[in-house]
């Protein structure tokens, strides 16, 4: 369409005006391009000179005409009610706009009235609630199925009925006297002896053999709720027999099942144990071999049968076992997901599963291969956890992945055991070593030595083998005979000394160690308290000595000197001397939710630092993977 001219004179200087057509905007518009301008025609105008166009070739009739007039006048309508949405759209967005503002003005002036300390912890929470959105530990066909149980297994097990007429505040006593904390619904009473729990009679004499006569507090509460088949996470810490606590209702279990119905070639297990070591999976097997041997001593009770499932060994020489019904595995997470994809085994009839040393598992990176386990469940199963370090993140993880769980705690997740007495000394680097000759001889063997590094492991065990000092070394890098004779020759006394990185610091049982020595201070204070932890064990004492110094963080060195005051134990000057940011800010000091450490937030928590590197070098590696 071209653009037409008129010109009005009303007496003055004629001017040139576009003929405006009725209801169009006002269009700006320069004079010089007035040749190629095309004015705003509306649409209501555009359809008028269509139909009179239509009109006036006098084509089709009445009645297509009509039709046009009515599609027409439709999308009119139509056009009307999008500007309408148009205008309420923006309309929306500016109040919102506003709102926006306000709130961000509101919270500028209340940030303005907060000490740094509750910024501090604000910031805090906004991290945590950013690292807490993980998938809940259940397997993918539940996740994606939406199976949930929302009520616990059922067990014949059931307290004596002098326990069950207790009242609640009787429990509430007995559980004060031995520090036990307990969360949840429904919580089974404690109880104070074997006998009353109904453990079988066989199994109580060979406990009293080992001298176990009275159950420690995390048993004491641990079992009865285990037995009556709740779900559970079990913190206590390092050496209160977490193991029995989780082991023994399994064995009921296997038990009461081989009882009702011998199990043949082919079936079971009833219950497995997870452990994120080989060394640690090994012991535990031990142990359950023995207990179940001692039941099935006297006739009274079946055998059952137990079968260990960790990488490294040959599972055919364990053929005399998986040609029998299974009742209990013990094993690490990479070789049982290989048996059972095998199908050298079902969970078909699996209906108990432990995770020892949970947090471990879960911080080792563990999580996939959890999930992956519990998809080959064929029904509920009843899920316990325990670690003597459960930082607040994974237990409230861990309990999204429970059925109406019960916590019990004794004494704070990620405390140092008590009955270590805990020696903290400056060494310089370089008087390190001379100086552990030194150490050697505050007590007599046996004496482990730990260390973060593996190159470090070796020097420390080659100087004490030149000094003449009996010492073998574990570390990751050894091969699984060099690790299973370190640490067999260690537990038999053949070995005065073992040297190890941090492989050995978790869940290890050695008799009456005497002394601890960490070599080099670990970064993240959970470490340290499971490196202690292999002395004092099972009520005895020990000795644990440190040594630090200017290659110690700061905040690792603040973390010990807050666990050392929790404990009661002697805090050195030096670290007394070290102040502590936030105190100066007058805050609480709690745990580290991530890592219980006391001496720090979760902003600048060592072990966070470490997940995430770990994380992104491993999301580095996939990306480079998928390049391919
Ligand atoms: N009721 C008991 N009375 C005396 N000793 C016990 C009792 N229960 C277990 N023990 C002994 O205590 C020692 C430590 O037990 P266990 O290895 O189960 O500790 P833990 O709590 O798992 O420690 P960690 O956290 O280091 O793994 C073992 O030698 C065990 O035989």
């Amino acid at each position: 369409m071209s653009s037409t001219r008129t010109t009005e004179t009303n007496g003055a200087e004629p001017t040139y005006k576009r003929r405006r057509t009725q209801r169009s905007p006002s269009p700006q518009y320069k004079l010089d391009d007035d040749d190629t301008y095309e004015p705003y025609i509306s649409v209501a105008q555009r359809k008028q000179a269509k139909l009179a166009k239509l009109t006036s070739w006098g084509a089709g009739s009445d009645k297509d005409k009509a039709n046009k007039l009515k599609e027409e006048e439709e999308e009119r309508q139509d056009e009307e009610r999008e500007e309408e949405r148009r205008k309420e759209r923006a309309r929306k967005e500016r109040t919102l706009l506003m709102e926006a503002q306000e709130v961000h003005e509101r919270k500028a002036v209340e940030d303005s009235k907060k000490t740094e300390t509750e910024k501090a912890e604000e910031h805090d929470a906004e991290i945590l609630a950013a690292i807490a959105s993980r998938r809940k530990l259940a397997s993918d066909l539940e996740l994606a199925q939406g199976v949930q149980y929302t009520e616990p297994v059922k067990t014949s097990w059931r307290p004596p009925r002098f326990i069950r007429e207790r009242t609640s505040e009787q429990h509430r006593r007995l559980r004060e006297k031995y520090h036990i904390i307990v969360e949840g619904d429904d919580i089974p009473p404690p109880i104070e002896n074997f006998t009353d729990m109904k453990v079988p009679e066989p199994l109580i004499k060979f406990l009293k053999s080992k001298r176990i006569t009275k159950p420690t507090p995390i048993q004491l509460q641990g079992i009865p709720t285990a037995f009556a088949g709740r779900d559970m996470i079990g913190i206590a810490f390092t050496g209160s027999g977490k193991t029995l606590a989780f082991c023994l209702p399994l064995v009921m279990v296997a038990l009461e099942e081989e009882s009702k119905l011998p199990f043949v070639r082919g079936e079971g297990p009833v219950g497995v144990v997870l452990c994120p070591s080989r060394e640690l999976a090994t012991q535990t097997y031990e142990n359950v071999l023995q207990w179940t041997a001692s039941i099935a001593k006297e006739g009274k009770y079946p055998q059952l049968n137990t079968l260990l499932c960790i990488g490294g060994i040959s599972m055919n020489d364990q053929s005399h076992v998986m040609n029998k019904g299974l009742h209990i595995v013990v094993a690490t997470p990479g070789r049982l997901i290989d048996m059972l994809e095998k199908k050298r085994f079902t969970f078909d009839h699996c209906k108990y599963l432990c995770m020892d040393e949970a947090d471990r598992m879960i911080d080792l990176g563990f999580e996939d291969d959890v999930r992956n386990i519990m998809s080959f469940f064929k029904h509920q199963r009843q899920t316990l956890l325990f670690s003597a370090t459960m930082p607040r993140k994974i237990q409230d993880f861990a309990q999204l992945s429970l059925v109406k769980p019960i916590l019990v705690n004794v004494g704070r997740a990620g405390a140092a055991n008590l009955d270590v007495l805990q020696v903290v000394e400056y060494v310089k680097q370089e008087a390190k070593m001379v100086y552990l000759l030194e150490c050697l001889q505050k007590t007599p063997p046996p004496v482990i030595i730990f260390s973060e590094n593996k190159n470090e492991v070796d020097d420390i065990q080659e100087y004490l083998l030149l000094k003449g000092v009996e010492a073998v070394a574990i570390h990751g890098s050894k091969t699984q005979e060099e690790r299973q004779y370190a640490i067999k020759s260690f537990k038999s006394g053949a070995k005065d000394v073992m040297v190890a990185s941090s492989v050995a610091s978790k869940g290890l049982d050695f008799n009456d160690i005497q002394h601890v020595i960490i070599f080099s201070m670990p970064k993240e204070i959970e470490d340290y308290v499971h490196q202690i932890g292999r002395t004092g064990r099972s009520g005895k004492t020990g000795i644990a000595t440190t040594f630090v110094n200017m290659n110690t963080p700061e905040q690792t060195l603040l973390d010990l000197k807050y666990l050392l005051m929790e404990a009661g134990q002697k805090v050195p000057p030096f670290l007394t001397s070290i102040e502590d940011p936030r105190a100066a800010q007058g805050g609480s000091l709690t745990g580290c939710p991530v890592c219980g450490g006391l001496g720090h937030g979760i902003s600048n928590c060592p072990k966070l630092e470490d997940t995430q590197r770990r994380q992104m070098a491993s999301h580095r590696v996939s990306d480079d993977r998928g390049g391919y």
